[in-house]
């Protein structure tokens, strides 16, 4: 085993977190098919424009997991990279949300429900319990965190 010790730990685990931030830009209105027009409008205020508006949104993905003492990785951030293209830039990248996202016909395009549809694209791929948060950045100053509960 020369030269192949590991760079031991003293504990025999290492719990760590490892966050890839990917960003996308849509657009989309806020509008909900439950409310009528004056109830939209109230409560969305400008964001229920019907002509709708667009962000630039920013994602962090974060996965917590142990150290594979071999590799030296929770996850291969190349992983990871692949799997944040498949569930959130192919999907949403120079979309309308509301229009070209099936997933949204029904469910208003809050930063709320895309951080949820982010987190459930994303586990259908990653190995179970390794996804701990999702963090969508709708603006700089409009954040959202989900964690699956
Ligand atoms: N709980 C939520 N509230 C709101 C959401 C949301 O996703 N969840 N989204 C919006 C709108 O999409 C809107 O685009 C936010 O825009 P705005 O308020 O203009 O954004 P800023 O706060 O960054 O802009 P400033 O005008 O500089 O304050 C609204 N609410
Ligand atoms: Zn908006």
């Amino acid at each position: 085993m020369e030269g192949r010790e590991l760079q031991a730990p003293v504990k025999a685990s290492r719990m760590v977190m490892v966050t890839r931030v990917e960003s996308f830009s849509a657009a989309h209105q806020l509008h909900s098919n439950c409310l009528n027009a004056e109830e939209n409008k109230r409560i969305y205020g400008k964001c229920n424009n019907p002509n709708g508006h667009g962000h630039n949104y920013k994602v962090e993905v974060t996965v917590r997991g142990e150290v594979n003492p071999l590799t030296g990785m929770v996850i291969n951030i190349t992983e990871l990279k692949e799997h944040m293209q498949e569930a959130i830039i192919k999907p949403l990248d120079h979309k309308n949300l509301d229009k070209d996202v099936p997933y949204f016909t029904n469910v208003v395009s809050t930063s709320e429900n895309v951080a949820i549809f982010i987190w459930d694209n994303l586990q259908k791929n990653l190995s179970p319990n390794l996804l701990y948060e999702v963090k969508v950045y709708e603006t700089d100053k409009n954040i959202v965190v989900y964690r699956g509960e």
